[in-house]
């Protein structure tokens, strides 16, 4: 072994044309491998900037950048590393016209999705008992992992409900495209669209790159699949890298197959084994081999422990959820005082998004630092989607969610009534709601006095959007922190302040939402520096795709040495020398959405989802249920979950017994 990797990592490593699959189990290097990689290539003369390497989040493309900075020294060329998503939007960007949308379009958040299924439903008559918002976005989003268009999914719907749904999709997509508007999942789908229907496109975009490689590539989704197809068809230099058994995206779409079909749709493709697990100790790497085991349809895979010994993870019980969080946390904070352990060293890992309330409350009392990861808070107050959704108006006025939001807040005597006629009007002329506005029919709606309001509000976005143009087209010539400068006056033009003061006479509460407001203005400044070229556009895409933080960012967070709380779903791909999973009762993990299923498919991706929290473990691994927790406000008893006893060794396992 030389330069800490092993000889098969070498031969990956050193592996430089050509299709390339890395299959292997978790904590055997596979990321490791693809920095390296990525580094030697450089290294052998491709120029950096013509490497495209995509990883699932934001936080594992931060990291690999930081290590090959690390292998490589700061350079100004880099490699591109992006999420699918990020790289998708600049794809856009550069030719969604072909589609139809306008060149300047807007991302869609949860939020503004659910906001246009609710007026969605509204339209086609459908009640909240019937559909939520969110049953449809749901559904849509199902179609969509399955690249299924509206016309598509009115044959394959089945019950009434799913019937409701397809229309709703229909209008739904149709009104997105009138805003000028994609949600995250057309994203995927038009990128993919784009490359299947315009070839000039397609060869542009893979015309960039010289090499694709793919981390945790398990979690492909059909789009996903297809567009790292056609980047990579022509140069054929594609790395990619996975493990099936921590393919826990299933129910977004994901297919395994991918991975282990890599082969048919590459026949020279070479693949390197990784056998070698550096991450935890044999005893945790034990557990979780004696789980993995128990799933059917597994690729077969040896994984050795490199780290020889270890401590038995433990099992602990207690009485209720409250108990259980009170435990956990006085155990983090032993071994922070008597071990000399930091908190950064520390992870607790949840299957749901309620679970972590009470460790939090714990954590506070004990006074201990910790970050949610994974949870968008902050966007979800209301000042800031307010400043948010200004900006999104004066970027793209078709945005219609953006500018209903806005168009009276604070309030300037333009009533629901007027709001409403312009929609109407907007609808039965084809128009945009902005078209209306400012064009001669608003006077036909409403009386000169309100029409006055309109205008001047429609005046006041052109002035800052001419505003923020000219900054743009300054570049590096423009004055510091411009874009900031011009919120701020923005934000005192609309007496946002004293809108404030009338919303929250509680002057603490009142400072509080002050203090996102500047926050939101900080995060203009911060995007603007070392920019050669800003746009609003821009930084507004940062945010929606959340490469941008706000407020108390978990970079800071981190860094300021916190206990992470996250899913396992969002622990891929990290590790952690002691972890905490939570919950370990049947209804949490395996989730009882999957229980009711028939097929024992969902158990298993249930089953690779807790193997993925356990081999984040490096050296200490502790397993928790409670006895009863709360359901409705009492107290139920609990069911330790079946994962437990295959761990310690106490189920039956049909398969192993087949086998012999
Ligand atoms: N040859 C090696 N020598 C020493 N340490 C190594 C070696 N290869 C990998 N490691 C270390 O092992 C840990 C796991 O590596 P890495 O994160 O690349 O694994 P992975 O296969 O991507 O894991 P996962 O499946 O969880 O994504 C890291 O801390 C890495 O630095
Ligand atoms: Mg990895």
């Amino acid at each position: 072994m030389s330069n800490g990797l092993n000889q098969p990592q070498q031969d990956a490593v050193n592996t430089l044309r050509g299709p390339l699959l890395v299959l292997a189990g978790a904590g055997s290097g596979k990321t490791r491998v693809v920095t390296f990689r990525i580094a030697n290539l450089i290294k052998h003369g491709i120029v950096p900037s013509r490497i495209l390497a995509v990883t699932f989040t934001n936080k594992a493309a931060a990291e690999m950048q930081e290590r090959i900075a690390g292998l490589l020294g700061k350079q100004k060329d880099k490699p591109l590393i992006s999420t699918f998503h990020s790289q998708c939007v600049k794809v856009l960007k550069r030719h969604i016209t072909k589609l139809g949308y306008p060149p300047r379009f807007t991302i869609y958040d949860r939020g503004d999705q659910e906001s246009l299924a609710r007026q969605v439903l509204r339209e086609i008559r459908v009640s909240d008992e019937m559909m939520r918002p969110g049953d449809l976005i749901n559904q849509i989003s199902r179609w969509k992992t399955l690249s299924l268009h509206p016309a598509a999914t009115a044959q394959v719907a089945q019950t009434d409900k799913e019937h409701l749904a397809s229309m709703g999709y229909r209008k739904y997509q149709r009104a997105l495209k009138n805003f000028g508007a994609v949600d995250f999942d057309d994203l995927l789908l038009c990128t993919e669209e784009l490359f299947e229907k315009h070839n000039d496109v397609r060869l542009a975009e893979a015309g960039l790159f010289d090499h694709v490689l793919v981390d945790e590539y398990q979690d492909t989704n059909g789009s996903q699949y297809r567009i790292i197809k056609a980047l990579a068809r022509d140069h054929r230099n594609l790395c990619v890298v996975g493990d099936d058994d921590q393919s826990i995206y299933g129910w977004r779409g994901a297919e395994v197959k991918h991975i282990l079909q890599f082969g048919k749709d590459w026949p020279d493709a070479k693949t390197v084994r990784l056998e070698y697990n550096y991450r935890s100790t044999a005893a945790i790497l034990d557990a979780a081999n004696k789980l993995i085991v128990f799933n059917k349809h597994r690729h077969d895979k040896i994984l050795r422990a490199a780290r020889p010994g270890g401590e038995k993870p433990r099992i602990l019980q207690y009485n209720s959820e409250v108990d259980e969080a009170r435990e956990v946390v006085a155990d983090i904070a032993r071994v922070i005082r008597t071990e000399g352990r930091e908190a950064k060293d520390f992870a607790i890992l949840f299957r749901t998004n309620e679970q972590p309330r009470p460790f939090e409350t714990e954590l506070r009392k004990a006074k201990l630092p910790y970050v949610v990861l994974g949870s968008q808070s902050f966007f979800d107050r209301k000042e800031v989607k307010d400043l948010l959704s200004l900006l999104r108006t004066i970027e793209s006025p078709r945005d219609e969610q953006a500018m209903l939001r806005i168009i009276n807040t604070p309030p300037r005597g333009i009533g629901a009534k007027t709001v409403e006629g312009v929609i109407a009007a907007a609808v039965k002329s084809g128009k945009t709601a902005w078209d209306v506005m400012s064009g001669p029919q608003l006077n036909t709606i409403c009386t000169g006095a309100t029409a006055d309001k309109v205008l001047r509000f429609v005046d006041m976005l052109k002035k800052y959007r001419a505003h923020a143009e000219m900054i743009t087209k300054a570049g590096k010539q423009r004055r510091p922190a411009a874009l900031a400068e011009l919120l701020r006056q923005l934000v005192s033009e609309i007496g946002y302040e004293a809108e404030l003061n009338r919303l929250y006479p509680d002057p603490n509460e009142r400072q509080n939402r002050l203090a996102s407001i500047e926050e939101v203005v900080n995060a203009v400044a911060q995007y603007e520096q070392g920019k050669s070229e800003v746009s609003l556009g821009d930084f507004l895409d940062e945010v929606t795709l959340g490469e941008r933080e706000f407020g108390d960012t978990k970079d800071k967070q981190l860094s300021r040495n916190a206990i992470a709380l996250l899913t396992m779903h969002a622990s891929k791909g990290l590790e952690y020398p002691h972890v905490y999973i939570v919950g370990l009762e049947e209804g949490i993990l395996p989730h009882h959405r999957t229980l009711k299923a028939e097929s024992g498919d969902d158990i298993d991706e249930e089953r690779r989802l807790c193997y993925v929290g356990i081999t984040r473990a490096e050296e200490k691994l502790t397993l928790s249920l409670a006895l009863t927790r709360m359901k409705w406000g009492k107290p139920r008893d609990t069911q330790p979950s079946r994962f437990l006893f295959e761990i310690i060794g106490q189920a039956e396992n049909p398969r192993a017994k087949g086998k012999r």
